[in-house]
């Protein structure tokens, strides 16, 4: 068990593991990429090792020392047929991104995870890549897993996305890269847009024309090196622990600052907190700053509409700081927090109501009364890594002792949060 102590201040200079998001993508595009990819930076969380590992069984040689990664690629058509099940563990963006892969691949695959994977709905994957042609099945009519993938030649599409999902956009347009014309995908709101940048930087041309982005067929990607920011989903925790704790200051280096993924900041800042944007610079066509973060108090807000894509991963922490804020905080139009490792509309409003906080579940997010005081509890990650952590940082601002049961999943996204935590809290 995780436990955590109330904290009189949080302070220091700190740095966050890799970006998760990119540090899948990095693994994936140096794999089918022509020649070598390194890595630095790179998330060595349990979600982007399951990438690893999936592309090891598939004959590609990945060297992996903590954040340095070193990707022999062979090339798209370079893949063998793994003789073995993919295992893809937690991780929802390696099956739907490899899905988009495996779809063009002359070969059969089945792809599998674990118990939070097996409820999450791969249809919206699925669906348009057998339009483009792939065979596809798994139970449900392809709605769970195990996934079972025959690929081969596809037509390319234009597609209109029901979601605002970078899952299945990235799997579109990964498996675009190999049909025949131009393959497009429209997204209701913009989701973030890591993998078209990434294909730019390996060498791919993308167009991008409002909500709609698109790939021609038959491009290359040729192996670079790439240098990963800090992940701004992991400093969130981190943003909400000194908003949450008076007299708090904290300055995190190196943060990804993707606009797609920046809705956070923009919601501290409306709520009335103090976040500087320092030292602002471009990585690998990615933006990144070092923020300082003061304590302020808070008030409550609504968040609804095109932000939600761009914080959906921090609403969980974001429903613990607006506990602390003045008045209520709504949150809207976040049905996908259902689908989740947990229904995250469910687990934030039964573990946050077990330190005494006063949540409502809606429909499609959540009311959040403000301010409250919060006791400390027992909770359950529930399996899910951003309530572990989200109930962590709910700890901090509790009264008494916290203890989080099944904390092992926090190392789906951030290694060493414990540590971390315990450094900066006094
Ligand atoms: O593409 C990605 O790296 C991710 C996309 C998001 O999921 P959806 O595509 O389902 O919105 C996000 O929640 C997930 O943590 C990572
Ligand atoms: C939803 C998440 O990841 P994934 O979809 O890759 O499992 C997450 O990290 O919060």
């Amino acid at each position: 068990m995780l436990r955590v102590r109330p904290a009189k201040k949080i302070a220091g200079t700190v740095r966050v593991p890799g970006d998760k998001s990119i540090s899948h993508r990095a693994v994936m595009f140096g794999a089918l990429a022509e020649g070598v990819t390194t890595i630095e930076g790179f998330l060595p969380g349990a979600d982007c090792l399951s990438t690893i590992s999936c592309f090891r069984r598939m004959g590609i040689e990945i060297e992996q020392q903590g954040d340095k990664v070193t990707v022999q690629g062979k090339g798209w058509y370079g893949l063998q047929e793994p003789m073995q099940h993919l295992d893809v563990g937690n991780s929802g963006t390696t099956i739907r991104l490899m899905s988009g892969i495996l779809a063009t691949q002359p070969f059969h695959t089945v792809m599998e995870g674990d118990e939070s994977i097996a409820k999450r709905p791969m249809r919206r994957v699925i669906g348009p890549l057998r339009q483009m042609g792939a065979k596809i099945d798994g139970r449900k009519d392809g709605e769970f897993t195990p996934l079972s993938i025959r690929g081969g030649k596809l037509q390319s599409m234009a597609y209109q996305s029901p979601v605002a999902s970078a899952q299945v956009k990235s799997a579109i347009l990964l498996a675009g890269l190999q049909a025949e014309g131009v393959t497009s995908v429209t997204e209701p709101h913009l989701s973030r847009d890591h993998t078209e940048r990434m294909m730019q930087a390996f060498g791919v041309s993308v167009v991008r024309d409002g909500l709609t982005v698109s790939v021609e067929g038959g491009q290359k990607l040729t192996g670079r090196a790439i240098s990963v920011p800090g992940d701004i989903s992991s400093a969130a925790f981190l943003i909400a622990a000194v908003m949450v704790v008076p007299g708090s200051s904290l300055l995190i280096e190196n943060v990804g600052i993707n606009p797609s993924r920046t809705g956070i900041i923009d919601v501290v800042k409306a709520m009335g907190g103090s976040l500087e944007l320092q030292n602002e610079r471009i990585v690998n066509e990615e933006p990144v700053a070092d923020l300082l973060v003061t304590h302020s108090q808070l008030h409550g807000i609504e968040i609804s509409g095109d932000i939600i894509p761009r914080l959906i991963d921090e609403i969980p922490v974001i429903a613990v700081m607006a506990t602390q804020a003045i008045g209520q905080t709504v949150i809207r139009d976040a049905e996908e927090l259902k689908v989740k490792e947990t229904d995250r509309i469910a687990t934030v409003v039964s573990q946050l109501s077990k330190f005494g906080g006063r949540v409502t579940p809606t429909d499609d997010g959540m009311i959040i009364e403000g301010q409250t005081a919060l006791t400390g509890a027992v909770i359950d990650s529930m399996g899910d890594h951003r309530i572990g952590m989200a109930m962590a940082i709910a700890g901090l601002a509790a009264t008494g002792e916290t203890g989080i049961e099944n904390e092992e999943a926090i190392n789906v996204s951030f290694p060493g949060f414990e540590e971390l935590l315990k450094n900066i809290s006094q």
